[in-house]
């Protein structure tokens, strides 16, 4: 009798679930939900306005959409429940809120609901900008040799910043939570009762090292005195490697989302990370690329190199035995549905509505039809900051070359090359620092959505990129660690490694470099690079210099005097 494993992929906007049948290696079914509160950056579900580059969701949500996507992969594919045997689930990261003790995220306590701290901050909340750029002058004004393995520094988006930035505006939601967890890990002590905290959000989000463990508390303590005991007071010590089963399913949340108690649950996993052996990568010089809102690079190392501006190198931070390397940009298809929002003509939306194409369909047809150059337009693609390599989440978006006759399309095809030039810059500092780079592979929503921008990445980059064929990746990577979790005695895997040689599968199609293209990309990518070096790397701080004036007029936080 087949047996089956569940993935759950917890993206930004939506959760999604997958049935795997663990013997054909079939996907059998998938369903979505979007969360019911969404991405909350401009108010609280009461009306509490939020201050800018907030981002925050509820937690409620992540179990609502449990109560639907599960049964609804049980119904469409008419598997028994009795004979699925493993959970798996990602999840974006840091991803972060407070608890009690006992689980319950501080946002339900009535006398919470209506402060933001209390709520999720979801990965790109980047407004911890301050006590990261504090954190980094203090860690290397100290000499911490964590820096090296964070690329020389700790992003906004990663744990402790988060942590920091509650503790000084809001010193009691700090107090009164209990723990401070990875939604990730929130989940698996919430489907299992046991909270087991796993080694992928630890080592990339939250200092910690699989020898070394966190940071001293002297460090701690020279961030703020308050801080010194913060990992023994509101984390934890005890961390899980990814593939351990975190425990099993109780019959309570079994009641609520429709399967039988007992199924082995691996412990969390990260949307990014957990791709890599669902594309079937498991050894090194293979970068895979999750492209969606935004795009994680992640490759495999068998040594630790210190890569400028990288997220992080972990141990056995994507599978065991290799060093994982993160790389990232905070936006990409953010920027694309900015633009269409924002900036896009009523008749351009008319012709989409008309022809029944989305208005991204409209202008990538558009386009299509440009020249690489043609629209003599240059983009930086920082709209929503630099996470590598500059890892400076208070660097702005720009776009050179506008003239009256400038087009949507020509600035939307702008938009996409700058974020391909992003790519390669990352690509290049791996090359550079000794992480090879040899062959690409793209996973998430963007390969399915848009080809010509897959052109434009092979192009630019001079790779050939492979895809997956599966249009769920992480949730099908995270089956995997779910089947891992189960274990062969159960119809499952015994490593991961067994995992990846039989599960993933790859599009016939790829997309391959033309010559012609590369030539003139490779002109632009270095117009780029003069650009990101001069207003990324303090030549001309204006970026800054304008959010902080915009800061002080909007009145919602203190000026920033330093910029690190
Ligand atoms: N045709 C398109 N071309 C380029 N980007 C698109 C297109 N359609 C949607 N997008 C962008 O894709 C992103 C969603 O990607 P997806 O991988 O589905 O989600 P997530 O990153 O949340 O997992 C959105 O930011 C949206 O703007
Ligand atoms: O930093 C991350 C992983 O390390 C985030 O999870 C990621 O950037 C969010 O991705 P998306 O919404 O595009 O799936």
């Amino acid at each position: 009798m087949a047996k089956f494993s569940i993935g759950i992929d917890y993206g930004t906007e939506s959760a999604r679930a997958l049935l795997l049948n663990l013997d054909t290696a079939e996907e059998v079914a998938s369903s979505t939900m979007n969360y019911p509160h969404g991405v909350m950056d401009e108010r609280l579900p009461d009306g509490t306005v939020l201050p800018q580059d907030w981002a925050l969701e509820h937690p409620d949500d992540y179990i609502e959409v449990l109560k639907k996507i599960i049964p609804d992969v049980i119904m469409k594919s008419g598997v028994n429940k009795d004979d699925v045997v493993g959970i798996g689930i990602d999840f974006t990261a840091c991803t972060m809120l407070p608890i009690k003790k006992d689980g319950t995220p501080l946002c339900d306590l009535p006398e919470y609901k209506s402060n933001p701290h209390a709520y999720v901050k979801l990965w790109k909340h980047h407004a911890a900008q301050p006590e990261a750029n504090m954190l980094n002058k203090i860690a290397s004004e100290r000499g911490e040799d964590f820096l090296a393995r964070y690329g020389g520094k700790i992003s906004s988006e990663w744990l402790i910043p988060k942590i920091w930035q509650i503790l000084n505006e809001a010193p009691d939601v700090y107090e009164e939570a209990d723990k401070f967890i990875e939604a990730t890990d929130w989940v698996i002590l919430k489907l299992t009762g046991n909270e087991r905290r796993n080694s992928c959000t630890a080592g990339y989000k939250a200092i910690w090292h699989k020898r070394k463990g966190y940071p001293s508390n002297e460090f701690f303590k020279a961030l703020d005195k308050r801080l010194e005991n913060v990992v023994d007071e509101k984390l934890s010590r005890d961390i899980y490697p990814l593939g351990t089963k975190a425990g099993e399913l109780t019959e309570e949340m079994a009641n609520m989302i429709g399967l039988k108690p007992g199924i082995a649950v691996a412990v969390g996993n990260v949307d990014a990370h957990v791709s890599l052996p669902a594309v079937g990568v498991a050894s090194p010089g293979k970068m895979v690329m999750i492209m969606g809102t935004s795009i994680c690079h992640v490759v495999l190392g068998d040594k630790e190199v210190e890569v400028p501006g990288m997220c992080g190198v972990v141990e056995d931070g994507i599978v065991p035995g290799y060093y994982g390397y993160e790389a990232g940009q905070s936006a990409v298809g953010d920027i694309f549905a900015w633009f269409v929002d924002n900036c896009v003509p009523d008749g351009y939306k008319k012709e989409a509505e008309e022809r029944g194409i989305s208005v991204h369909q409209l202008l990538t047809e558009k386009a299509s039809k440009l020249k690489p150059g043609e629209s003599g337009l240059l983009a930086l693609d920082w709209l929503n900051g630099n996470r590598s390599v500059l890892v400076d989440a208070d660097l702005t978006g720009l776009i050179l070359g506008l003239t009256l006759r400038t087009k949507p399309e020509e600035i939307y095809r702008a938009l996409i090359e700058s974020t391909a030039y992003g790519t390669r810059m990352i690509i290049d500092t791996f090359n550079e620092y000794g992480i090879k780079i040899d062959e690409l592979y793209a996973c998430g929503g963007l390969p399915e959505k848009n080809p010509m921008l897959m052109q434009i990445y092979a192009d630019v980059t001079n790779l050939e990129i492979k895809v997956s064929k599966s249009n769920q990746t992480p949730a099908l990577g995270a089956a995997m660690f779910g089947a891992v979790a189960a274990g062969k005695e159960n119809g499952g895997f015994d490593s991961i490694f067994e995992a990846a040689k039989v599960i993933p599968k790859l599009k016939d199609e790829t997309f391959k470099p033309i010559l012609e293209n590369v030539e003139i990309y490779e002109k632009l990518f270095q117009e780029y690079k003069l650009l990101h070096d001069y207003f990324g790397r303090g030549a001309n701080d204006v970026m800054k210099r304008l959010k902080n004036i915009k800061e002080v007029v909007s009145d919602v936080r203190e000026p920033k005097t330093t910029c690190i």
